[in-house]
């Protein structure tokens, strides 16, 4: 059976990689791009999409109606993610999100959107094995070591922090460790910032520098000695075995998943 997709957000970083992994896969069809500048854009720069006489709508809505789709790839940015998963939903096109940045009010709400609909969505704060493995054992980590400084790095043209995977390590370890305030009670930060942010206890660091791709390590203290879990995308290619996977996943799922640690093999 060929899955078909849409891709929103084809001419970004991730976008431009998930046009190639989709259009060289066997089982999968692009079928259409949803881009919010497509005049002349997505042509110039996307060949292939010529090559390939593959449609690019401006308005998502348009091309939800027009094209005959069974998986929307989203990744743009939260606002418009948002609103283009819920018009898929509505339109029994099943999401996958790799977008980072939405709220958790806003997942709860296409949690709820895709169960009364009964059409799989699957939001994936990483979609690199390795990186899904580094949450899984970080939250392992965690029923050990409760003290834990998590600190990721990416590209400077990334626009949320801390990074989806952040967050989402976070919540995950939140589901094994025990209760604690880290640091010294009487801690007292004379630069604001300097600690990080806060989640329950957990710190989170968010660092930005050209040069950077995508890498996270969570660092367990415990008496006498330190275990870092530590994890480095190098490039974009690294995300698309877990973009095809989600994809192929998604089909046979009938409600929202939320990280793929959820749906591994
Ligand atoms: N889950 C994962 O494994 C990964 C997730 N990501 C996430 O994917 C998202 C995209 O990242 P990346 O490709 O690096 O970002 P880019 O900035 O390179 O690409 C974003 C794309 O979205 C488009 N866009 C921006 N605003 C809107 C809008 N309001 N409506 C529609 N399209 C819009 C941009 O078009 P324009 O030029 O018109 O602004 C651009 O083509 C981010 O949220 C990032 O965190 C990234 C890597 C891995
Ligand atoms: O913006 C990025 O680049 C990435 N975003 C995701 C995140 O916010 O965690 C995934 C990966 O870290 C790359």
């Amino acid at each position: 059976m060929t899955i078909k997709v849409i891709i929103a957000g084809p001419r970004g970083k991730m976008g431009s990689e998930a046009v190639k992994m989709v259009t060289s896969e066997q089982n999968l069809e692009l079928v259409a791009c949803v881009d919010r500048r497509s005049e002349g854009h997505a042509i110039r720069e996307y060949p292939i999409l010529t090559e390939k006489s593959i449609p690019v709508f401006e308005s998502p809505e348009e091309c939800l109606h027009t094209v005959d789709a069974d998986v929307f790839i989203d990744l743009t940015v939260p606002e418009a993610c948002f609103n283009h998963a819920v018009m898929a939903i509505r339109n029994n096109v099943r999401p996958v999100i790799g977008t980072s940045g939405l709220t958790n009010d806003q997942i709860a709400e296409l949690r709820e959107l895709a169960k009364g609909n009964e059409v799989g969505c699957i939001i994936a704060p990483n979609f690199a094995l390795g990186a899904v493995l580094m949450m899984k054992f970080a939250q392992m980590a965690a029923t050990y070591f409760p003290d834990i400084e998590i600190i990721e790095k990416h590209h400077d043209q990334k626009l949320d922090a801390p990074s989806g995977t952040a967050v989402k390590t976070a919540q995950l370890i939140k589901n094994t460790r025990k209760n604690k305030s880290q640091g010294h009670p009487d801690e007292v930060e004379t630069m604001k910032g300097a600690r990080g942010a806060v989640d329950e206890g957990i710190r989170i660091h968010s660092v930005r520098l050209p040069g950077l791709i995508a890498h996270q390590e969570v660092i367990f203290g415990g008496e006498g000695e330190l275990l870092t879990i530590k994890h480095d995308s190098m490039n974009r290619q690294s995300f698309m075995t877990g973009v095809k996977f989600a994809v192929e996943k998604v089909m046979g799922i009938h409600s929202l998943v939320y990280g793929l640690e959820n749906i591994l093999d």
